[in-house]
C-alpha cells in the first residue's frame, strides 16, 4: 500500500459537530497505530493549529469514544484561519510538531480551508465529510446525517401525538443550512402533509391548498416540515400567514434546533465514520492529497476538493413525487 513515507499525521474536526465526528477520530487514530505511524490530535479545529493545541492519540487514547455523540477534539469556526497571518502561524505549529499531513473532518467550509493552506504551504490533506446536513457533494451520506434523520422523526413523531390530540396545525423548521436533504427525507419519513425546502419552488397559495386538502379529507393534524434554507419565509412567517388565510386553524411552531446535532450516533454512522476514517488514512499513505473520503453506491470514492465544495448533490424528485402522493 504504502507509497508515501508519512511518520506522522494531525486529525481534527472542524465547523459544526455532527454524531460520528468521535467514531471517525477513533478510525483515523486506530488505522494510523494499525499502519505504524504516529497520530496527533488536534484541539478546537484550526484554532488548535493556529494555537499549539495538539497531543498524541494512540489506539487506546480512543477507547469508549465509538457511541459519543459530539467531538472529544471539539470544534471551532475560526476566523483567525481566513487571514493569512493564522494560516502561516499554524503552518509553523505544524512544522513544530513535525506533522506530515492533515486528516480534516468537517463540512464544506473546513474543506476550503484545507483546499487554501495546501495551496499556500503544500501540506497533503484528506477530508472526511462530517456534517449533518449532507450537503457535501462527491459522498452520497455525511457523517452524522442518518443520525439527524433519526432525532427528527423521533421529535416529530412525539408532536404527532400532541397535534391530533388538538387538531392543530404544527410548522416543524429542521436544519441543513441551505439544504432541504433532512426536511424531504424526515418529512416522508413522519407522514408530513406537506415539506418546503430550498430546492423546491414552493407558493402559499401550494401551502394553502394542501392545509385545505387535509383539512378537507378528515385529517385531525397537519405537520408541515420546513427547511430552515426556505425561501418562501420561516416557520414563524408562514405560520402567521395560514393563521391569517384560516382563522379558525389552531397552529403551533416548533423549531428542532440544535437537538438535531447531538446524540449517540446511529449504527450506519458509524460504520460510515469508520469506512472513511480508515479510507482517509489509507488515502495519504497512498499519497492522494487534497481529496474528500467518500461512499457512492456503497464504494469508497475520492473526490477532488474542489468539486466537493463547489458542486451540489440534487435532491431526488423521486422523493418529492413521493411525498407529495402519500399525502393525499
Ligand atoms: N475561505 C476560507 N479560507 C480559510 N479558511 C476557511 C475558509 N472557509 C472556511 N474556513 C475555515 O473552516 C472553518 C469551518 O467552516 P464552516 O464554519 O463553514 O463549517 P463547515 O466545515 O462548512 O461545517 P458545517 O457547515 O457543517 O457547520 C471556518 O471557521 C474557517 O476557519
Ligand atoms: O451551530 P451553529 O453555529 O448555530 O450553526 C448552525 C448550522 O450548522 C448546521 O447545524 C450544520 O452545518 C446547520 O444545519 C445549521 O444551519
Ligand atoms: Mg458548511
Amino acid at each position: 500500500m504504502a507509497k508515501t513515507t508519512l511518520k506522522k499525521i494531525g486529525v481534527m474536526t472542524s465547523g459544526g459537530d455532527s454524531p460520528g465526528m468521535n467514531t471517525a477520530i477513533r478510525a483515523v487514530a486506530r488505522a494510523c497505530a494499525y499502519y505504524q505511524i504516529k497520530c496527533v490530535g488536534i484541539k478546537m479545529g484550526y484554532e488548535g493549529l493556529i494555537h499549539n493545541q495538539m497531543s498524541e492519540l494512540g489506539a487506546r487514547s480512543v477507547k469508549h469514544i465509538i457511541n459519543r455523540g459530539g467531538t472529544f477534539l471539539q470544534t471551532a469556526r475560526s476566523e483567525e484561519f481566513r487571514t493569512k497571518e493564522g494560516r502561516a502561524k499554524a503552518f509553523e505549529n505544524l512544522k513544530k510538531n513535525e506533522l506530515d499531513a492533515l486528516i480534516i473532518i468537517g463540512g464544506d467550509g473546513s474543506f476550503t480551508g484545507g483546499n487554501v493552506f495546501f495551496k499556500e504551504f503544500g501540506i497533503p490533506f484528506i477530508g472526511v465529510p462530517g456534517t449533518i446536513d449532507n450537503d457535501i457533494f462527491g459522498t452520497d451520506f455525511t457523517i452524522g446525517y442518518d443520525t439527524a434523520l433519526n432525532t427528527v422523526i423521533e421529535a416529530i413523531d412525539r408532536i404527532r401525538d400532541s397535534a391530533t390530540s388538538h387538531n392543530r396545525v404544527f410548522f416543524v423548521e429542521v436544519m441543513g443550512r441551505d439544504a432541504g436533504f433532512i426536511a424531504l427525507n424526515s418529512g416522508i419519513a413522519s407522514g408530513a402533509q406537506d415539506i418546503l425546502i430550498p430546492e423546491k419552488k414552493d407558493s402559499l397559495d401550494d401551502l394553502f391548498g394542501s392545509l385545505q386538502h387535509s383539512q378537507q379529507s378528515n385529517k385531525n393534524s397537519s405537520i408541515i416540515v420546513v427547511a430552515e434554507g426556505e425561501e418562501l419565509g420561516n416557520v414563524y412567517d408562514l405560520a402567521k400567514a395560514t393563521e391569517m388565510r384560516f382563522p379558525d386553524y389552531d397552529v403551533r411552531v416548533t423549531v428542532l434546533g440544535h437537538i438535531q446535532r447531538g446524540g449517540n450516533p446511529s449504527c450506519m454512522d458509524r460504520v460510515l465514520a469508520s469506512r472513511l476514517g480508515v479510507a482517509a488514512v489509507e488515502g495519504l499513505l497512498d499519497g492522494k492529497s487534497d481529496v474528500m473520503a467518500g461512499i457512492r453506491s456503497n464504494k469508497i470514492v475520492f473526490t477532488p476538493i474542489a468539486e466537493a465544495i463547489k458542486k451540489h448533490n440534487e435532491i431526488d424528485k423521486e422523493l418529492i413525487k413521493v411525498a407529495k402522493i402519500l399525502a393525499i
